[in-house]
């Protein structure tokens, strides 16, 4: 905005009020309330100089900070123009920032373990690779972000870590003393192993490496409050479903199988070690459920038919608690695609039959924060809610 007509210097609480507008992208807080504002100088003629705390070097976002910075301040009345210069915290600011992100918490904690975490923790689980787990994963995080909901997503499969390139996360995150930001894309705050690995290399962690990691991902990032975090697991019954059952107690399963009586059985295998570790299946989801024909609309059952019914039957069976089925999702060439380039089928084709599937069933998971009325999920509140 240009000078006014008397030439007013703008005021510097308004341009500091501006700069409380500005959240840092990764912490998603407001850039003035981390300490990240250095001075803020105004001259006669109306020109602004802002200098900004990076919290490292070689911030990635240091672009994303000076540009929204620039336009928070040019709003404000008076103002002929805006001048951001970058500095770096120094160990003391950063370990600050560390423990008033912590609030004062021990570190080493795992949040959403603690009795008042207001955070459903879903575990996504499924017998056999390749039934779409991660797939799932990203569309139901996005669906739940699209929905206002904060959601985090733990990219927890070591061996096939795949949920930052299907959610269209790049970068790696940025650590503040012994605090990890995890980057985001859609709405969708993501911490994966594939992050913290040259390359495209492959991870050959066995048991205790792999508990570590995962506390790290729960106890070291900072998450902020949210309202949903998705863990993606490996499939199978390995020692990561163990780590998840005594990390984050309160997690409930989330199964994903497809159709077919063989990936069935072992999603249902896969499912029953939630009875060892006493924890919710919260349903089952039954993924790459027949495949509308493109030219006549005749679906086709590719997979065969009944699986996740099955799965549900047989879990409802073993847990003595209805385990419902949340959803099926047919086979959409839109969803892989989706997940190939990083935009998810349920942002760019959200009415297509497998968007639309996979909103219901976000609708659902998302919907239990405000309470259950009216919901057919057939569960039994836990004392969280
Ligand atoms: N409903 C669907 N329609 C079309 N393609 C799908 C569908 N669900 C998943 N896919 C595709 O199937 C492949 C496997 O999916 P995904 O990686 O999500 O499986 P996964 O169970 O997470 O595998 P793993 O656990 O082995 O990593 C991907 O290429 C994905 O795009």
């Amino acid at each position: 905005m240009a000078t006014d007509t008397y030439g007013t210097v703008p005021d510097t609480d308004a341009v500091r009020a501006a700069l409380a507008t500005v959240n840092d992208p990764e912490i998603h807080r407001p850039i003035t309330d981390l300490g990240m504002v250095k001075s803020v100088e105004v001259a006669d003629g109306g020109a602004v100089r802002v200098e900004v705390y990076l919290t490292v070097s070689g911030c990635p976002l240091r672009e994303t900070i000076t540009r929204e910075v620039t336009a928070a301040v040019s709003k404000v009345p008076g103002v002929t123009g805006v001048e951001v210069t970058l500095d770096v915290m120094s160990d003391e600011q950063r370990r600050e920032l560390a423990a008033s992100l912590r609030g004062g918490q021990a570190e080493r904690e795992v949040p959403f373990a603690k009795p008042g975490s207001l955070t459903r923790v879903y575990a996504v689980a499924s017998g056999k690779g390749g039934v779409g787990k991660s797939s799932v994963t990203v569309n139901l995080a996005a669906a739940m972000a699209a929905d206002g909901l904060k959601v985090g997503v733990v990219d927890a499969d070591i061996y096939g870590h795949s949920v930052p390139r299907m959610l269209g996360v790049d970068g790696r995150p940025t650590q503040v003393e012994n605090m990890i930001m995890p980057p985001s894309a859609n709405g969708v705050r993501v911490i994966s192993i594939g992050m913290f690995t040259p390359g495209n290399s492959p991870v050959v962690w066995r048991g205790p490496m792999l508990h570590r990691a995962l506390q790290q991902f729960l106890a070291d990032v900072y998450w902020g409050d949210l309202d949903v975090l998705l863990l993606d697991l490996p499939p199978g019954t390995g020692d990561i479903a163990i780590s998840v059952a005594q990390l984050v107690p309160n997690a409930e399963i989330l199964v994903v199988t497809t159709p077919q009586q063989a990936a069935a059985e072992v999603a249902e295998r896969a499912g029953s070690i939630a009875v060892q570790t006493h924890q919710k299946i919260v349903g089952v989801i039954e993924n790459m459920s027949g495949m509308p024909c493109p030219h006549c609309d005749e679906v086709v059952d590719v997979f065969g038919t009944g699986g996740g019914q099955r799965v549900a039957d047989g879990l409802t069976q073993v847990t003595g608690t209805n385990v419902p089925v949340l959803g099926s999702i047919p086979i959409d060439v839109r969803l892989r695609e989706g997940g190939d380039e990083g935009k998810p089928v349920v942002l760019t084709d959200p009415e297509s039959p497998a968007g639309a599937a996979l909103r219901a069933i976000a609708g659902k998971l998302g919907g239990r924060q405000r309470g259950l009325a009216g919901m057919s999920l057939g569960i039994t509140p836990r004392n969280k809610f």
